[in-house]
This record gives C-alpha cells, sequence and structure tokens, in this order.
C-alpha cells in the first residue's frame, strides 16, 4: 500500500473554487471560482496564479483543440482566448431563465463539452427546485439538451469504454448512469449507481480514474469518496481537513496526481476560523491509481 499525502497547494481562497482541469500544454492547474466569477490557472513548477476575471458567474471550464479553454459562464457557452483574456459567446441556453446560470461541465470522448444549468442558490446547497437542465455543446456551436428538473447539476464523466455517462444532480444524493452513444452524443436510460450515506455530505464534482472506477467530492462531507459503479459501492474514503469540497481530477506527471477543490461561500466566522484552508485547493498523492487526460472541445 502507498501512503497518501494530502497538501494545500494553492493557498489562495476561492469562494467556489471548481472545474480543476489538467492542461498538460501548459503544465498548470485551470480552474474557476464560481461566484467569484474568475478562471484561473496555478503552475506547479513556479507556484505563480494568473487570474482572468469575468463579468458573470463561471460554472467551468475545459481545454479547447484550437487554444485556449472553453467556459460556461452565466447561460452561454463562450471561448476563452488566454492569450489576451478575451471572452467570444458561442450560444446561449436558458434564454426563458434569468436566474439560471452553469454549473460544472466536462468534455467528452469525442470533444464535445457537456453542462448543466441551476437557479443561482439563495444559500449553499438551497435553490428554486427543477429550474436546471444539461446540454452539450457541439463542435458546430449547435446545442443539444438531454433532459431537465434537474436541482443542481454537478459532476459529469464517462467510462473508459465510453459507453456510460455519469451523472450528478446534487440535491438526489446520487450518484447516475446512462447510457451513452458516443457517436451521437445521445444518453438513455438513466439510472442510480450510489447513494450518498448522511455523513458523506452532498455530491458534487466528480471523475474517473484509469480502473474506470469513480472519484466523487463530497460537499459538507470533507472527503472524496472511490465508487466501484458496477458493485454500487464505496471502496475508498479520503478525508480532507475542510468540509466544502466541490471537484477532484487527476493532474500531474502520468495524472498521478489528484487535484481537489474547496469553497468557503455559506460558512461563517467560527467554521472559516477552525477550517483556515477553506477555499483552497489540495493535492492527493500516493493513491496508488492514475487518472485519464481530459478530453478537449472540438469546435
Ligand atoms: O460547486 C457547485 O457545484 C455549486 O455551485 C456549489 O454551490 C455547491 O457545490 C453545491 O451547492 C453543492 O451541491
Ligand atoms: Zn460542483
Amino acid at each position: 500500500m502507498s501512503s497518501i499525502k494530502i497538501e494545500c497547494v494553492v493557498t489562495e481562497r476561492y469562494r467556489i473554487g471548481e472545474s480543476p482541469v489538467w492542461d498538460d500544454r501548459e503544465g498548470v492547474l485551470v480552474y474557476v471560482d464560481i461566484t467569484g466569477q474568475k478562471v484561473c490557472r496555478w503552475n506547479p513548477s513556479t507556484n505563480k496564479i494568473q487570474s482572468a476575471s469575468l463579468d458573470e458567474p463561471v460554472g467551468s471550464v475545459a481545454l479547447r483543440k484550437s487554444g485556449g479553454y472553453v467556459v460556461a459562464t452565466g447561460t452561454t457557452f463562450s471561448a476563452l482566448n488566454w492569450k489576451d483574456l478575451s471572452v467570444t459567446p458561442l450560444a446561449r441556453v436558458d434564454e426563458d431563465k434569468p436566474n439560471n446560470r452553469f454549473n460544472d461541465g466536462k468534455v467528452d470522448p469525442e470533444g464535445r463539452f457537456f453542462a448543466g444549468t441551476m437557479s443561482q442558490e439563495i444559500r449553499p446547497a438551497v435553490v428554486e427546485r427543477n429550474q436546471g437542465s444539461l446540454f452539450t455543446l457541439y463542435a458546430d456551436h449547435s446545442v443539444v439538451k438531454h433532459f431537465d428538473m434537474v436541482d443542481i447539476s454537478n459532476g459529469l464523466d464517462w467510462s473508459l469504454d465510453h459507453k456510460t455517462m455519469y451523472y450528478i444532480d446534487s440535491l438526489s444524493y446520487t450518484v447516475d448512469a446512462l447510457d451513452y452513444d458516443v457517436k451521437t452524443g445521445k444518453t438513455s436510460n438513466r439510472r442510480h449507481v450510489y447513494k450518498l450515506q448522511q455523513d458523506e455530505g452532498i455530491p458534487d464534482g466528480m471523475c474517473i480514474d484509469a480502473e474506470g472506477k469513480l472519484w466523487v467530492a463530497c460537499y459538507n462531507g470533507g472527503r472524496v469518496i472511490r465508487i466501484d459503479p458496477q458493485a454500487g459501492k464505496v471502496i475508498q474514503t479520503v478525508k480532507l481537513p475542510v468540509d466544502k469540497i466541490t471537484c477532484c481530477a487527476f493532474g500531474g506527471k502520468d495524472y498521478c496526481e489528484m487535484y481537489v477543490t474547496s469553497a468557503y461561500y455559506g460558512m461563517d466566522e467560527e467554521w472559516r476560523a477552525r477550517q483556515p484552508q477553506s477555499g483552497g485547493i489540495y493535492k492527493i498523492t500516493g493513491l496508488g491509481v492514475k487518472g485519464i487526460p481530459p478530453n478537449a472541445f472540438a469546435g
């Protein structure tokens, strides 16, 4: 057994740190602060952070094949050019829902960018229910809605054979699976894979590892859990020093390290004094399993 080491590597504090993605082209970790309205890049070799301030909340960021990134901000899918920090809108969703915003997103194995929406939080994990949907931005910038009636659209990833998409609507407290047609990008047959126990908190972001197991960030649960989606069971729990764990992704050399984001939004003074690293980003090493490289948006 390897020994697990947990280190707070990014000591800036973010209101809602989210959507970590390893950018191997630059050797940086890219991530967002959702309500802080920022996209940031942390370089582990220089320990420098660069950030781009946006005009609206940014739920997620992903790599773009032609360079730079795609972002899901407000209710718009946009391209982010890191050279001049310009943002170019590509497509809009939920135009009938002015109180909605994008949340978590990820690129599928064919280069389509998936991201879901939710109504703006009244308090952490408190929203007007059923307002969200899951969308895909195709390479030609057309958009497809997969389903609606979502509370807080959150983590997603694909099985190693690309036949299954895993998905989290946080307030269902479940990790779901859907049949996935990687040729068309269509989803069907949604079902539960795992329901979180009370002490595990609320399921938030998620990523798959090189063995096909799922890692789920547990918001208010202070941990990431590893789930065997075939058995529907938790097979490992890694506790972190802060409660509001939001998302996880593998990165670093050969994707051997796990990066975990957190939030401080909604914590009172006493809670923040007890967990002063809330809103920081953690690196976990020694897990003994690797991740897989993130996909890049094809459009
Ligand atoms: O990061 C997100 O996905 C949401 O925007 C957050 O506000 C919380 O994590 C969520 O409320 C817990 O499910
Ligand atoms: Zn999230």
